[in-house]
């Protein structure tokens, strides 16, 4: 499939600080990609690089077929970390400035900019001055203005921080509404269970490296199973001892009619499954696997697995 970003042997220094290592990376066309990863691990200096704000020291980068964004920069759209919309200006006139900057027609700029204040609730805003308004909604303001021109590549950096959880909702549904017209999608985040629900695709950054680039079904799928969720049949007459007791199960913990059960490390499941449904018949048995916060938390606290593992 076609790469829409390429990114090869990339690195860049900031005085002694190697903010970025060696990274290689193809996103292709289409595709929905979280990049996440610890303070200070070169996320958003990734992505200042693909869009050309910031150049590598050495490596390359090419984004939708040219060698520089700048060269595509009418098919990308950008929300940068550091939010900022032009505080003196009345909304309208601000996503309207935008989206001719981004090579719009001023009355199809302004049609669009009208469309989408309506799309994201603010219907009343149009003349309201951009510091007016609370930062939630400054927020989607300058998520319009990054997707106001139907960009080809949309790049958002830590787009979900500073949302209350409707408008983090919202913003999540419309990042998915451009995914299925096919934008291909790049985003940073500290959020996890938002990159588990939204990615077809998870890189992961730490100290400037790339330490996980999989597919978030195939992250899943070789992540080990440590627990599993219990609920008896006939939970009346279950005591925690008689799961406990169960060969491959190393701790218990109950909840009304459900328990979690730590399996003993490196025990088989299969025989443990097995020896469990011998001992107690189950209403409902389900393996959990680690979420993906608990992967970063491994990898981050040095006894996770690296790229070459996963
Ligand atoms: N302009 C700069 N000058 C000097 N150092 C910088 C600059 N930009 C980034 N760095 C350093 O490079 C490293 C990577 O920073 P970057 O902002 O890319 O990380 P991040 O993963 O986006 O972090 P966060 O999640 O905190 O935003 C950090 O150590 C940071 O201090």
């Amino acid at each position: 499939m076609k790469s829409a970003i390429s990114i090869s042997a990339v690195n860049k220094q900031f005085g002694s600080k190697r903010a970025v290592q060696d990274l290689n990376l193809e996103i292709p066309e289409g595709a929905l990609y979280g990049v996440i990863g610890p303070n200070g691990a070169g996320k958003s200096t990734t992505l200042r690089m693909i869009l050309s704000i910031l150049f590598p020291d050495s490596g390359s980068i090419r984004v939708l077929g040219h060698d520089s964004a700048l060269k595509a920069k009418d098919q990308i759209g950008y929300l940068p970390e550091e939010r900022g919309v032009y505080k003196k200006m009345q909304v309208l006139e601000f996503l309207q400035h935008m989206g001719i900057l981004k090579g719009l027609g001023r009355a199809d700029a302004k049609a669009k900019a009208l469309k989408w204040l309506d799309t994201v609730g603010l219907p009343d805003v149009q003349k309201k001055r951009c510091e007016e308004l609370s930062k939630g909604m400054q927020q989607k303001i300058q998520f319009i203005s990054a997707v106001i021109h139907d960009p080809e590549l949309l790049i958002l950096d830590e787009p979900f921080s500073g949302l209350d959880p409707v408008n983090m909702r919202l913003l999540r549904e419309l990042v998915e509404a451009q995914h299925r017209k096919g934008t291909t999608i790049l985003f940073s985040t500290h959020v996890m269970p938002q990159a588990e629900e939204m990615c077809d695709h998870i890189v992961m950054l730490h100290q400037g490296r790339k330490v996980l680039d999989n597919s978030l079904d195939e992250i899943k799928r070789q992540e080990v199973v440590r627990e599993i969720l219990f609920e008896p049949l006939h939970a009346e007459s279950v005591v925690p001892a008689q799961l406990a007791a169960v060969p491959g199960i190393d701790g218990v913990e109950g909840k009304d009619r459900s328990y979690r059960l730590k399996l003993v490390e490196g025990a088989d499941l299969e025989q443990t499954v097995q020896a469990l449904t011998r001992s107690v018949v189950p209403a409902r048995l389900e393996l959990v696997r680690p979420r993906l916060e608990d992967l970063f938390v491994s990898i981050v606290t040095g006894s996770g697995q690296t790229e070459e593992s996963v």
